[in-house]
């Protein structure tokens, strides 16, 4: 069955047929950050969906046929269309589906969101380096400090516009968009690249209260637990705890 829970997809599955009428379906992995993006926005306007997982580390051939890049999150429409790579998905939900539009109307606030986007994706990979590092037992004072120094960016940044949220005083896409990393601090031992960071803070506490988030959400040790096993290639990893 179909579901945010289920077991992931491996090679040798079948693909799945058509998406039913009245649902759009979600390629997923449980602790995906970037396919947690996609969860988040589903949840957030309250869009019907289906979830299937797939095992990232024993890809199925035809993941290939969703999404030349072989990468989840991917969304499937009924009529057949496809698409892929997390912003694009989540810009695709709040237009295409009715309820609470995430993005902002104003063409300035708009492009806001579109440039933090931008500077975030050059954190991410700094998570990815952190974790490998840690695995490997090297020290990783200088990809902390990495981290630690990008983020005093975000904090000054949200100083500056002085609301709760990144796009003022609810929570919007760019909200969103980072979140999944920040939910991910304390397994990547980063915390402390926050104690410097009031208003992050402020922002973290605040967005553990949107349902959304609170529904998507997963405790520090079960990410802790999947990332070891997801590090080390193992075929077992996307379907931890299950
Ligand atoms: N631009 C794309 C990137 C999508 C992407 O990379 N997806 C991962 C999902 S699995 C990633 C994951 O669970 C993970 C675990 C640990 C860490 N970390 O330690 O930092 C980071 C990510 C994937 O499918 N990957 C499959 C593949 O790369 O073959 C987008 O925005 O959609």
């Amino acid at each position: 069955m179909a579901g945010e829970h289920s077991r992931s997809l491996g090679k040798g599955s079948t693909a799945p047929g058509a998406v039913p009428e009245g649902l759009i379906r979600l390629y997923s992995m449980r602790f995906c950050p970037f396919a947690q993006r996609t969860r988040l926005v589903l949840r957030a306007k309250g869009i019907s969906h289906e979830v299937i997982n797939i095992n990232l580390k024993n890809k199925p051939d035809w993941l290939f046929e969703k999404n030349p890049f072989g990468v989840v999150p991917i969304l499937e429409t009924c009529k057949g269309q496809l698409i892929y790579e997390s912003p694009i998905t989540c810009d695709y939900l709040d237009e295409a589906f009715p309820g609470k539009k995430l993005m902002p109307s104003d063409p300035y606030e708009r492009a806001f969101q579109k440039m933090l986007l931008e500077h975030f994706s050059k954190i991410t990979p700094l998570f990815f380096k952190c974790a490998m590092a840690l695995k490997d037992g090297q020290d990783t004072t200088a990809q902390k400090a990495e981290i630690t120094e990008k983020l005093g960016k975000l904090e000054e940044i949200l100083a500056k516009r002085n609301t709760t949220f990144y796009g003022g005083g609810s929570v919007s896409m760019i909200d969103y968009m980072i979140w999944p990393w920040f939910e991910r601090l304390e397994a990547f031992e980063l915390t402390d690249s926050l104690s410097h960071a009031p208003k992050l803070q402020r922002w973290m506490e605040a967005m553990k209260q949107d349902p959304a988030v609170q529904a998507t959400m997963t405790d520090t040790q079960t990410f802790k637990n999947f990332l070891q096993l997801y590090l080390k290639n193992s075929p077992e990893a996307c379907d931890y705890g299950l």
